[in-house]
């Protein structure tokens, strides 16, 4: 059966008050767009946007799977949701001051996530142990219902080390 359909034009990704776009935190990485929320994007497969929660500084994301994400028929592909954890995960620490790069992570899937779902995306650092940062994340249905969750660990960075590798870019 064919999964491609009409894609709906405007997808709703915004969040209730208590939070700011994230994108500001881009700003000065050098890094200028994320892998999943940037202009690139596959338009039919994840539609992303990042928030920091005022109250606590979490990182939370809106995100739309869609055709192009199936895994199951119907639902989206645990690497599709595994991908949004990563960058979850790693962004939570970039927005709490800490430049990191993924060493570990682990994904367990929970239910399966429906194709054409907006899902809410939390990430938060659990411990931190010098360089070495543990962040957890999960996706949400507006129920409540985990399709996934994700814990890893992440190794902190100098800035200078990611200045250097845009600088190697340009
Ligand atoms: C729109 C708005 C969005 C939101 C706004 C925020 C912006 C948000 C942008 C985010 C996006 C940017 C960044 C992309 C993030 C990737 O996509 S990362 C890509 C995937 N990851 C990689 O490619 C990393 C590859 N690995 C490496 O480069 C190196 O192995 C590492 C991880 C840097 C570590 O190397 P190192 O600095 O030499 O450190 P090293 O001394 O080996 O290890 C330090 C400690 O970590 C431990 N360790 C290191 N690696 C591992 C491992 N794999 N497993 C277990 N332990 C490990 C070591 O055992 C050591 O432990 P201790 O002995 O200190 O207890």
């Amino acid at each position: 059966m064919a999964v491609t359909s009409s894609l709906p034009q405007d997808i709703d990704l915004s969040i209730g008050p208590g939070h700011r776009p994230a994108d500001e935190h881009l700003a000065h990485l050098k890094l200028g767009r994320s892998f999943l929320a940037g202009p690139h994007a596959g338009e039919d497969i994840i539609r992303l946007r990042w928030y920091v929660r005022e109250s606590d500084g979490a990182l939370v994301g809106r995100v739309w799977f869609g055709p192009g994400a199936q895994g199951p028929p119907g639902h989206a592909h645990g690497g599709s949701m595994a991908a949004v954890l990563d960058e979850a995960l790693g962004s939570s620490c970039w927005v709490a001051g800490h430049p990191v790069v993924a060493a570990e992570l682990t994904t367990s899937f929970r239910a399966m996530l429906p194709l054409g779902t907006v899902a809410t995306v939390e990430a938060w650092i659990e411990k931190a142990d010098g360089r070495k940062l543990y962040p957890k994340g999960h996706i949400l249905a507006d129920d409540g219902t985990v399709y996934a969750e994700a814990s890893g660990l992440f190794i902190e960075m100098t800035s200078e080390a990611f200045d250097a590798l845009a600088d190697r870019l340009e």
